[in-house]
């Protein structure tokens, strides 16, 4: 894998290593009345970027069942390999929804992370959204976002990880 950092020259042992490349783009947190916190970029962003790169924490399907799911962790969790839910930690829990999003997202589920990569150039203050699919579990407040042209499928198989 491309992000996989082999240098060893910092004391660095595990050739695994995740490359956190996102934290070079200047992204902040900003809250609206109905849609709550959100990720706004404060600089324009090329199409194909990674934006972001969330570890998750796992919930067995077990855990999920019995408690998981009646507790606000629901509006947050994604669905993972073998039953499993997951919960992207740092900003990958505060992207909103948008029917027409302009990030795309990939899970990782050898290195238990989710990717999140622009799938348009993005101007500086527009909010980065991502598709939650179609059973919303609240009424859509979404500003009206350029058509992307590509969707989350497509987009999906045309990555490059
Ligand atoms: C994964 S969280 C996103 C972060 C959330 N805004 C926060 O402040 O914690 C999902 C929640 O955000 C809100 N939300 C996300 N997209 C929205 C949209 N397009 N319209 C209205 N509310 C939205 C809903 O309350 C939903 O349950």
């Amino acid at each position: 894998m491309g992000e996989k950092n082999n240098n060893n020259n910092n004391n660095n042992n595990d050739s695994n290593a995740v490359v956190m490349e996102q934290h070079k783009i200047e992204l902040e947190l900003r809250n609206h009345p109905i849609r709550g916190r959100g990720v706004f970029p404060k600089e324009s962003i090329k199409r194909n970027t990674v934006v972001e790169i969330s570890p998750v924490l796992l919930f067995s399907p077990d855990e999920y069942k019995a408690h998981g799911q009646y507790t606000v962790l629901d509006h947050y969790t994604y669905i993972w390999k073998e039953g499993q839910f997951a919960l992207a930690l740092g900003l990958g829990s505060m992207f909103n929804h948008a029917s027409s999003p302009n990030v795309g997202y990939y899970r990782d589920f050898e290195n238990n992370v989710i990717r999140y990569v622009t799938m348009r150039d993005i101007e500086p203050d527009e909010e980065l959204c991502i598709n939650y699919g179609s059973n919303l579990w609240f009424e859509d407040n979404a500003e009206e976002q350029a058509e992307s042209d590509l969707d989350q499928q497509e987009f999906l198989g045309s990555f490059e990880i």
